[in-house]
């Protein structure tokens, strides 16, 4: 990616982290600030419900005990004081009257002189209670009540008394309704017509918003009533404007954290780009060779290269890291070309005076593409005077994910005489199928498989299998990353020609390799003298 996509990424990422953490915040704020209201709601409308039952079971045990009594002149004196005296026993009754259908005709909280007409009633509900709303006695001009009747006995009550909650918010109103008229029987606060008119009478709870409000009509389970409790909706957007003050700068705080990461990984993305360019123009290459031996005489058969990058400051930095990124950065062909350039300057004089030595230089996928690498090679190798021989490539799986133009440039590098390995094998995805439509002459074990040997690890048949595959194939073995002398053991038993690793030397200078080989000559019992090479990027 180049710098400006880099940069426009980078801007595009801080600014949805800016704003993601933002609305997701809003939108949790506005359900949740929804859904608390509407359950507070379905609180209020049970609470109306659970004191309306209250009170109509009193209403009937009231009555039911007037019932009860020994008979006596209907509202006489004395049974107006038998009511008097039962009505200090219940709560929420105010006072009892004696009925003829839907006449009153005497009642305890006056002196009543003539009979009162309460004209049409609902009900009778399943307790055979009739209702009568909005009653006025006369000389109490200034009260409404309810009349609650059964048999010929009446409970007078306050039709509020339901509404009347403890605890309850002054921003919710409530209502007790008559659900088959659909009607209010008492309301305290904003309770608008058509919200009642909604309610179906199914006996299923409602909720709703309408007009600015939200609403729950929830209906008694044994009769035809209903409580309806609703709060104006600004209440919740109050909620999620509280929300929002504390989120907003916890969300921008967060996004800038976040889009400064962002722009810290950019900066140093673009600058570990710049600094790779800036170590080629500068040389800050150089390669440490890891010696490669016969595992049946101890005979040093040449090396593998590997590339190291030593910064200005000092500080080396490994192919780990730095090979990925110019593999990412389109910069690892120079890389390539400057490997085998300097493999060339450094071992062109020993690999002219002992032909059966080679050094193995690593191609990576882009170098495959094309036909620089093959070609660059072939000149480099002509220039200096060697055989083709004297230099091997090896390329790993990954290289050859492009099967049709790898397959091409392998084939050109194995018609001039240079010889082929793969590395890595069995850490990718590839299977026998494919690599066995590759020329090839040496396949390298992955230190993946060779540290299984001597172990009880199920993948150590693995590394059996890969022997197997190369010996069917015909391919020559090299072993990676031998450490001890019993992975040397059995990869010798087993019939694998060739291994590197720390048992035999670690990565080193050209130097040091010349001298290495100068003290494996090979002595034909195969034993090889354990090595600790001095130095080296490995020596650690
Ligand atoms: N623990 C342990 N490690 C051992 C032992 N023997 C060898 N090694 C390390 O294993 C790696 C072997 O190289 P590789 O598989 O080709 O893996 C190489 C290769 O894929 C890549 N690389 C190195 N140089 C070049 C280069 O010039 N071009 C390209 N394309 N890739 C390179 O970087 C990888 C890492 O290279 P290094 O860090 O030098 O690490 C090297 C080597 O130092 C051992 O006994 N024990």
């Amino acid at each position: 990616m180049n710098k400006l996509g880099v940069l426009l990424l980078a801007c595009t990422v801080g600014l949805l982290a800016l704003l993601a953490p933002l609305s997701l915040s809003l939108y949790l704020a506005q359900s949740q600030g929804r859904e608390a209201v509407m359950s507070s709601l379905h609180e209020v409308a049970n609470d109306v419900l659970e004191r309306a039952r209250l009170q109509r079971a009193q209403i009937n045990a009231a009555i039911s005990q007037l019932n009860q009594q020994p008979p006596q002149a209907f509202c006489s004196s004395q049974q107006l004081q038998d009511m008097h005296r039962l009505v200090l026993g219940y709560r929420h009754i105010v006072g009892m009257a004696g009925m003829a259908g839907s006449t009153l005709l005497c009642n305890t909280l006056q002196a009543q002189t003539e009979p009162l007409a309460l004209g049409a009633f609902s009900g009778p509900d399943p307790s055979g209670l009739r209702f009568w709303n909005k009653v006025h006695l006369p000389g109490l001009p200034d009260q409404v009540f309810a009349v609650v009747a059964r048999d010929n006995y009446a409970a007078i009550i306050h039709p509020d008394f339901a509404l009347d909650l403890l605890n309850q918010q002054s921003s919710v109103s409530s209502a007790f309704l008559q659900t088959r008229l659909r009607s209010i029987i008492g309301q305290r606060g904003v309770v608008k017509e058509q919200w009642v008119q909604r309610y179906s009478g199914d006996g299923k709870a409602l909720e709703f918003e309408d007009d600015g409000y939200f609403v729950v009509i929830v209906p008694a389970s044994n009769s035809e009533t209903a409580a309806l409790a609703a709060q104006s909706s600004s209440v919740v957007a109050e909620r999620v404007r509280r929300l929002a003050l504390i989120i907003a700068p916890l969300g921008l705080v967060l996004g800038l954290l976040l889009a400064a990461l962002v722009a810290y990984l950019a900066r140093r993305r673009l600058s570990l780009k710049g600094e790779l360019q800036a170590a080629l123009e500068r040389d800050e290459f150089f390669i440490e060779y890891q010696p490669i031996i016969d595992l049946h005489n101890g005979r040093c058969v040449g090396a593998e290269a590997l590339a190291r990058w030593r910064t200005q400051g000092g500080k080396l930095i490994s192919p780990s890291v730095f090979i990925p990124m110019a593999e990412a950065n389109g910069l690892i062909q120079r890389i390539t070309a400057r490997v085998m350039e300097i493999v060339v300057r450094d071992a062109a004089e020993l690999l002219r005076a002992d032909e059966r030595l080679h050094i193995a230089i690593n191609l990576s996928s882009e170098d495959l593409k094309t036909q620089d690498a093959e070609q660059r090679l072939k000149k480099l190798s002509e220039e200096a005077g060697m055989g083709p021989r004297s230099l091997m490539v090896e390329i790993t799986e990954r290289g050859l994910m492009d099967p049709d133009k790898s397959r091409a440039v392998l084939l050109a590098v194995r018609a001039n005489g240079f010889q082929v390995a793969i590395d890595d094998f069995g850490t990718g995805h590839s299977s026998l199928s494919y690599l066995a439509t590759y020329e090839l002459d040496y396949l390298k074990i992955d230190k993946m498989f060779v540290d299984t040997l001597g172990t009880d690890a199920p993948t150590s048949l693995v590394t059996m299998h890969i022997i197997e595959l190369a010996r069917s194939l015909g391919l020559q073995m090299i072993a990676e990353g031998v450490e001890n002398p019993l992975q040397r053991d059995i990869l010798r038993k087993h019939g694998v020609q060739y291994a590197q690793g720390w048992l035999f030397g670690r990565p080193m200078s050209i130097q040091q390799l010349r001298e290495f080989i100068d003290q494996h000559p090979g002595d034909g019992t195969g034993d090889v003298a354990e090595s600790q090479a001095a130095g080296g990027f490995n020596a650690g």
